[in-house]
């Protein structure tokens, strides 16, 4: 069950319904290229993933994606990880697909159809950060635009710097979320909300975030630059009070929330029996059973 959750959308069924193999998708999306998606792996088991597109605010491109599924790879088996900040490059989140990709695919009705697949592959993609074993933080500075502001919802958590906002500007643009970012908004928010944010493209703020359930916390600003910590060092440090600890046991915590949340009653129950069983007994049980442990 937990391997179903991690690859309950693999894409391969939408991709052979319309034709188009996982290879042909790959091979169009990098003829759409610029920008990278970089990751760093720290010893603390927290990575950084940046979002790196400064000439276009970090707008998806085609080669970014592909990018983005090769480092969600590598977070998936990183035995020793813990948690991921997602952050965007230059003081700015991301704004969304790269418009001139979808303009330029958008121009015929193959091209449309292709981009559709690609548009589920983006699904795929951008749905990782709730399904990662890692508990993941969204870092938004700056602004966080239609796809981009879906990405946020699929971390775990959200984190906004003050002056930064998430707007859903799909209304403006003739859509409706397509990444999973409806279906997350609503269980963040609530349907009222949701329906407010995508029906008004409401530029949400740090407070509006806050206020709504959005945003878990707020970045401080201190005007002393000598002494201001970067908005990454307070993720990083926000993030570590839920990291603390093996990265078994985190990893355990993550998955028991998270069938909790996409399975079942039945499928979560059996699945935490599970994933119970895999640190029942483990190393660092033992170390607490053996030392007299006080809770206070
Ligand atoms: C299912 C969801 C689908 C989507 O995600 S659709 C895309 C939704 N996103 C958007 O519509 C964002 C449109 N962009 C904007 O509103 C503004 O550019 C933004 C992000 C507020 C920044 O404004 P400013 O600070 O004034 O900067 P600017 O407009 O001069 O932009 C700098 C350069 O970045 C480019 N850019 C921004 N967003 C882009 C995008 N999504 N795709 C491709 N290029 C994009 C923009 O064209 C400009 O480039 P250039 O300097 O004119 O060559």
């Amino acid at each position: 069950t937990e391997l179903q959750l991690q690859r309950q959308s693999s894409g391969s069924v939408y991709s052979s319904i319309h034709g188009f193999s996982q290879e042909e998708i790959k091979e169009k999306l990098l003829a759409f290229p610029g920008g990278s998606i970089d990751l760093l792996k720290q010893d603390s088991g927290i990575a950084v993933l940046t979002i790196n597109n400064p000439p276009r605010m970090n707008a998806f491109s085609g080669a970014m994606m592909v990018d983005l599924e090769e480092k969600v790879t590598q977070l998936e088996n990183w035995t020793d990880g813990k948690g991921v900040i997602v952050q965007g490059a230059a003081q700015t989140f991301c704004s969304g697909s790269d418009l001139n990709a979808v303009r330029a695919m958008s121009n015929s009705q193959d091209g449309m159809k292709m981009l559709k697949c690609c548009w589920e592959k983006g699904k795929t993609v951008v749905f990782f950060g709730c399904r990662l074993p890692l508990i993941s933080v969204a870092l938004v500075e700056g602004n966080a635009l239609g796809g981009g502001a879906e990405l946020t919802t699929a971390c775990d958590f959200r984190l906004m710097a003050s002056g930064s906002v998430i707007q859903f500007v799909h209304k403006h643009m003739g859509l409706v979320p397509g990444w999973g970012g409806a279906a997350r908004l609503v269980t963040l928010v609530g349907s009222r909300n949701a329906l407010k944010l995508l029906g008004g493209a409401v530029k949400v703020d740090s407070e509006l975030g806050v206020h709504i359930g959005l945003a878990d916390g707020v970045l401080k600003v201190d005007l002393d630059a000598a002494r201001a910590e970067t908005g990454l060092q307070q993720a990083e440090s926000w993030l570590s009070q839920y990291t603390k600890g093996p990265a078994p046991v985190i990893k355990a915590v993550k998955k028991v929330v998270l069938s909790g949340r996409e399975l079942s009653l039945s499928d979560a129950l059996r699945t935490e029996k599970d994933i119970f069983g895999s640190v029942w007994g483990g190393p660092a049980n033992l170390q607490a059973l053996a030392s007299k442990s006080k809770h206070k």
